[in-house]
């Protein structure tokens, strides 16, 4: 509970220290118990975390004993700070983003943690970082994984993760449930056709077992078989 309360809060600080570097956010609060506008950007619009979510994050961390933990689309911090904050001394977390400016936010909030040395910042497309890895010789060497990035890429990211985890190791991928558009026949865009797909591909994956979960705005919990 307080490590979701501590990451709340960074994140709440974030918004206005985006602000404050005049980055292209404002800072504005949700009044929703579930769930907490951290910022607002005009790409993304209002950037809301769910608490619920952070504390998944870490149990799952936990109870998988990670050591090695990937993110993809990290933002200002929110989830790898919950990520990190669960990992034992030693534990690491490959953070990959292609934006610099949340990147800078996402440090400070690793330094105000105590948890810089935990995590390695990756920035550049996630997709490129991921397959330098995987050439890099370190597959199946990851515990666990958390994909937040482009939408439409969630298919490449998963075949590229789950050669880097480990049997056994988890993949947690977000927003699967898109606002309820994936639901919606009438709704017929790029990115809901995509994960769309995506989660219909899932369903009938042998590799993984998966789960989805109602939280935030949809999480599935894969592990590799
Ligand atoms: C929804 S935000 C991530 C939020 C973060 N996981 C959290 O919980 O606070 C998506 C992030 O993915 C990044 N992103 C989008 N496409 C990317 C790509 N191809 N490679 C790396 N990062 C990407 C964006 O810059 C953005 O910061």
């Amino acid at each position: 509970f307080w490590v979701t309360q501590f990451v709340v809060k960074c994140n709440r600080d974030v918004a206005s220290v985006a602000t404050a570097s005049s980055l292209p956010w404002s800072n504005s609060e949700s009044s929703k118990s579930d769930a907490v506008t951290v910022a607002t950007n005009k790409k993304y619009g209002s950037k809301q975390v769910s608490p619920d979510q952070a504390q998944l994050l870490s149990m799952l961390v936990q109870i998988l004993g990670a050591k090695r933990c990937i993110e993809v689309g990290v933002y200002t911090g929110y989830s790898s700070l919950a990520i990190a904050l669960a990992l034992p001394e030693g534990g690491e977390l490959i953070a990959c983003e292609r934006d610099a400016k949340s990147l800078e936010v996402a440090r400070r909030y690793y330094k105000r943690a105590g948890v810089s040395h935990k995590v390695d910042v990756k920035h550049g497309l996630a997709a490129d970082t991921l397959k330098s890895m995987i050439l890099n010789g370190e597959s199946c060497s990851y515990d666990f994984a958390f994909v937040d990035a482009e939408k439409r890429m969630y298919q490449e990211y998963f075949e590229l993760l789950l050669q880097l985890i480990r049997v056994g190791g988890v993949i947690v991928l977000d927003n699967v449930l898109w606002h309820g558009k994936v639901a919606d026949p009438l709704v017929n865009d790029a990115k809901t056709i995509s994960i769309r797909n995506f989660n219909k591909n899932l369903m009938e994956d042998e590799r993984v077992s998966t789960s989805m979960v109602a939280i935030g705005d949809g999480i599935i919990i894969c592990r590799k078989r």
